[in-house]
């Protein structure tokens, strides 16, 4: 378990992040999401002492990282998977991570394997892909076989295949009784990955719910099809709802659930011959929520930033 309390970090003039109280539970994939800079990496790196928080601590499994008689058997971070140095085959890589916290060789043949890279562990690192040097960057990971697993954007750079066994070893890992804490920008990668979601924004926690929840407040649309229109858009209106005309014979409702609209049609005697809820896309409702607090925002923003149906904050 991870236990995040009252953490702030600033660096000069700026607070990466913001007095954020959150608490990662084993069995589960946890999602860390947020735009570029929201402090997902600051949080990430003060988890396991790399940063020092301004205020606040972060405690793994009880205890400050740096107090673990044997962090390696702990915590398996990935945090930059370029830190490896280039002249060194993969083998020998992982052999002298090993040594010095007292894993055998043959743990290191097992996480070669485990992460495909077997027949390539002989092989310079300097020469690798981005791609493989991710695997890499999780086998190391995952060499004391630790309790709790930090990944930061463990999927930049894999293509297709390899995002979807790192989904499926994300998954067995949490399967485990592991905590795995994994960091994205992505949140349609997010959405097949996590059970649970932890969502910051400039520095501060916007939502700590379950994928569930989030799919709930995500807070949808109605497709309505009805030959009478104009009289319907009219009643719904003064309901209170936002209506358009996608088709002369269609209407696309907010602001009002089915059950209403199929209500408020009764009553008028208007035919209905198609009510369909659409719920809103997780990444929906993800830019709603972050729409305020990206910091690199480009000068025309296509999200729903301004959507009366985007889901409250659980923190601001
Ligand atoms: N060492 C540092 N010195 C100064 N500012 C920093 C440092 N590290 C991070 N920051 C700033 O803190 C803020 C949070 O950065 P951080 O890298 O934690 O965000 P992030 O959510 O991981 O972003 P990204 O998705 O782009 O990696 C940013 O404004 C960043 O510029």
């Amino acid at each position: 378990m991870i236990e995040i309390r009252g953490l702030t970090k600033v660096y000069g003039r700026t607070t990466a992040v913001d007095d954020l109280t959150v608490t990662v539970r084993p069995g589960v994939v946890t999602g860390f999401l947020g735009p570029n800079g929201a402090g997902k990496s600051t949080t990430m790196r003060a988890v396991v002492g790399l940063d020092r928080p301004t205020s606040g601590e972060v405690l793994v499994d009880g205890r400050r990282y740096a107090d673990h008689p044997a962090p390696l058997h702990q915590v398996g971070a990935l945090l930059d998977a370029g830190a490896v140095h280039p002249g060194r085959s993969a083998r020998n890589h992982l052999r002298a991570l090993a040594a010095t916290n007292g894993i055998g060789h043959r743990r290191v043949d097992e996480v070669l394997e485990l992460v495909g890279l077997s027949e390539v562990a002989g092989r310079r690192v300097g020469g690798f892909s981005l791609g493989m040097s991710q695997r890499l960057g999780i086998a190391a990971t995952l060499l004391g076989d630790p309790a709790v697993i930090l990944l930061d954007e463990p999927v930049n750079g894999l293509d297709p295949d390899g995002i979807r066994w790192i989904r499926g070893l994300l998954r067995a890992l949490a399967a485990e009784g592991r905590t795995v804490f994994v960091s994205s920008h992505l949140m349609s990668e997010m959405a097949l990955t996590a059970d649970h979601l932890v969502l910051l924004g400039r520095g501060r926690l916007l939502a700590d719910v379950s994928m569930q929840q989030m799919t709930a407040t995500a807070t949808g649309r109605v497709t309505v099809r009805t030959p009478q229109p104009e009289e319907l858009t009219r009643l719904l209106v003064v309901a209170g709802a936002v209506v358009s005309r996608p088709e002369p014979d269609v209407l696309t409702v907010t602001g009002t659930t089915a059950e209403e609209i199929a209500g408020t049609a009764l009553a008028a005697r208007i035919l209905l011959t198609e009510l369909v809820p659409v719920h809103a896309s997780l990444e929906e409702a993800y830019l709603a929520m972050t729409a305020d607090d990206v910091q690199y925002r480009s000068t025309t923003p296509a999200t729903p930033a301004t959507d009366p149906t985007a889901p409250r904050r659980a923190a601001a």
